[in-house]
């Protein structure tokens, strides 16, 4: 049975009558495939999973979507349900936040302040600081995240190791639709064309991987973007597999993130580079 609770007390009841590991999976709510992965993938690990739900005010930009960002509680604790998560901690910002908005906040440090971070400024230090909350909050031992959301994945490894919080943090692959969009929440803000032109993102991922040289992948994957007018580019990049240098041989990251209409996307891949012979 999944115990839905509200408030920081209830969750604490539910926690203290818990025996043995937490898994904790976090989310922002209207769950889809993606989010049942990742409960699926904790499940497969401990038998008490806690799921949290929370559109975090913190982590949006003023000119951003929070308002408008999809709430489907009803929906979403069926799927919890139906994945076999031990407890859904739904809060309210209240509860999140007692005294307000908080005065001290995380710095995501410079692995914040490039790609995503450079875009939307704030948002790192808004979706760290709530991260470690809810990590205290659910005492978790482990959490997992997916790798769609690639830098968050990273920042939050290193908040956990530059601060010794104690979790195992585990990265969960990108779960896409049969046509290779990434599955995201905010697909469903998409149109049925500008569904057709946010393909592109993932076209692109796919083509630049097939490469093996920084230039050409790069080449290969902007042709894509560039020839689809429907998605203004943001950034597309190629990084280390840590977000760091490009390695001159062996694995590398391609990222993107673009706008479809009024709709931000991103997605990313694994790729491998090779020296030329
Ligand atoms: N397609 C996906 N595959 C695997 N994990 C995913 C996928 N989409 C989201 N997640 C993960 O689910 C967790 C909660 O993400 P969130 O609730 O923001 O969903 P989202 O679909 O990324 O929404 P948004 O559209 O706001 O980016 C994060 O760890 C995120 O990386
Ligand atoms: C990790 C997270 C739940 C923090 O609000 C959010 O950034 C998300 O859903 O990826
Ligand atoms: N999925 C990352 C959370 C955000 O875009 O705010």
């Amino acid at each position: 049975m999944t115990q839905v609770v509200h408030t920081r007390d209830e969750l604490a009841a539910v926690l203290d009558a818990a025996g043995g590991e937490i898994a904790v999976v976090m989310t922002m709510g209207a769950l889809h495939e993606g989010h049942r992965r990742l409960i699926r993938v904790a499940r497969e690990r401990s038998p008490f999973v806690v799921v949290t739900i929370f559109v975090n005010p913190l982590q949006f930009g003023p000119a951003e979507d929070f308002e408008k960002y999809p709430r489907t509680l009803d929906e979403d604790l069926e799927a919890c349900r139906a994945e076999g998560a031990a407890v859904v901690f739904a809060p309210g910002r209240d509860d999140v936040y007692p005294g307000g908005a908080p005065s001290i906040t995380m710095n995501p440090g410079p692995l914040g302040a490039i790609l995503e971070g450079a875009s939307r400024p704030g948002h790192f230090s808004g979706m760290l600081t709530v991260v470690e909350k809810l990590l205290r909050l659910t005492r978790a031992d482990v959490a997992f995240f997916g790798e769609k959301d690639f830098q968050q994945l990273a920042l939050i490894r290193r908040m956990v190791v530059d601060l010794e919080l104690g979790v195992e943090i585990v990265g969960v692959p990108t779960v896409r639709e049969d046509d290779g969009l990434a599955l995201s929440s905010r697909n469903r803000y998409l149109s049925p064309t500008e569904r057709i032109s946010a393909l592109a993102l993932s076209r692109a991922l796919r083509e630049g991987a097939v490469h093996s040289e920084p230039k050409a992948v790069l080449a290969a994957a902007g042709k894509i973007l560039a020839d689809e007018p429907g998605a203004r580019l943001d950034y597309l990049e190629l990084t280390g597999p840590d977000l760091g240098a490009v390695p001159t041989d062996g694995p590398a990251r391609l990222l993107v993130a673009a706008r479809v209409g009024a709709t931000r996307l991103i997605d990313n891949v694994s790729i491998v580079l090779r020296k030329e012979a």
